[in-house]
């Protein structure tokens, strides 16, 4: 979540779409209805045997598990990186009470009359506040999601006026959780960074003043799932990223794979784990960040908060020299990664396309 030049941009009026769904249940506006059969959410794909669910990594085994459990875990994250790049993260060592309590508080928090969310307004162009990232025009597509994002660290990223003074202990949730939810992805890193023979160190210095920043996307039931999208197709901009579904919650979350959308089937008290842009650009595509989408249910809402983990805005980023020889030469230039974020949310969400600023276009690159 870099700063973003203040441009003026004409966005348009953005629905908020839990109010729409309670003024008008059943019309939808123009502007969230997807115009092209390709791009909404109920396509026919025929069953394939990837089909199945996403992998799921037992970090305990990771941490205090014998030699034997240790190597046998490391080699099933690796694979989860390499093939999927998602998986599923279970006795992660986050308390439950405080997952349900983070959640409870963020539903409370989209549960408020509009006026009081309508304080903290996501500026067009911004990302940061209640409202819809990534929208530039006002001939753009709408998600049918509210969000509400904030930059938690490091600290000269948060914006005071946008963290809510309801509901009560909010803002001090956030923050426990995110202490958490980082300790975590260090972890993750750190492991992940094993199963590349990589040294710790190379990813410490990336990640010693690591962003983060944590979105919650509330999506309401709609009485046309099949016309609406709930978060457009996208890789993340980050390193990693940890989402956790509110319990409950209808299946939503979709994954590219051979070319068809997988739903992923949350695991209970699991975090969903996935590769984002920056680990495929220092891995040399090796670990790829993975195309992704939200789609929303006929019936029930869905809640899921969202926290991205990535390096300091001043890092300057490329292939690590590890992963680059005759067969794989460099695929990515070198980068400065506050540049690229920058580039990220300054863009609408449009599958991989924001990687390719980071490309180096060969005649031969697809
Ligand atoms: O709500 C979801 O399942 C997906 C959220 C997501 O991909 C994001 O916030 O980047
Ligand atoms: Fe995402």
């Amino acid at each position: 979540m870099a700063p973003v030049p203040m441009t003026p941009i004409k966005v348009g009026h953005i629905y908020d779409v839990q109010e729409l769904r309670s003024a008008t249940p059943t019309v939808i506006p123009e502007r969230c209805i997807r115009d092209m059969a390709d791009e909404r959410p109920i396509k026919a794909t025929p069953p394939h045997p990837s089909m199945h669910n996403i992998p799921i990594v037992d970090l305990s085994n990771l941490i205090q598990g014998d030699e034997d459990q240790f190597q046998r875990e490391l080699i099933k994250l690796g694979t989860s990186c390499q093939d999927w790049g998602f998986f599923q993260v279970v006795n992660h060592g986050i308390d439950k009470e405080l997952l349900e309590r983070m959640e409870k508080l963020t539903k409370e928090f989209f549960m408020l009359p509009l006026e009081e969310k309508k304080k903290y307004p996501m500026e067009p162009g911004t990302v940061q506040g209640y409202g819809q990232a990534f929208v530039f025009s006002e001939d753009q597509k709408l998600d049918w999601c509210n969000m509400f994002a904030l930059g938690v660290e490091p600290h000269f990223i948060r914006i005071p006026k946008l963290w809510p003074a309801k509901p009560a202990n909010f803002s001090e949730t956030l923050v426990e959780y995110s202490a958490h939810i980082r300790k975590l992805c260090q972890n993750l890193l750190r492991f992940i960074a094993r199963t590349l023979s990589l040294k710790e160190e190379v990813l410490n210095e990336m990640f010693a003043a690591a962003v983060q920043a944590v979105r919650m996307n509330y999506y309401p039931s709609c009485s046309r799932p099949d016309l609406v999208m709930g978060l457009s197709p996208h890789s993340d901009g980050s390193a990693l990223t940890v989402l956790q579904e509110a319990a409950g919650s209808p299946v939503g979350l979709q994954i590219l794979r051979d070319n068809a959308w997988v739903p992923v089937q949350p695991v209970p008290n699991a975090l969903i784990i996935n590769i984002g842009d920056t680990i495929e650009v220092v891995t040399n595509g090796k670990y790829k960040s993975v195309e992704h989408r939200a789609v929303v249910d006929m019936e029930k809402d869905r809640l899921s908060l969202a926290t991205f983990y990535a390096p300091s805005y001043e890092i300057d980023l490329g292939p690590l020299k590890e992963f680059i020889n005759e067969n794989h030469p460099s695929k990515y230039k070198k980068y400065n990664h506050g540049e690229y974020s920058r580039h990220y949310v300054t863009n609408k969400l449009q599958g991989k396309k924001a990687l390719e600023f980071a490309k180096i276009q060969t005649k031969l690159s697809s």
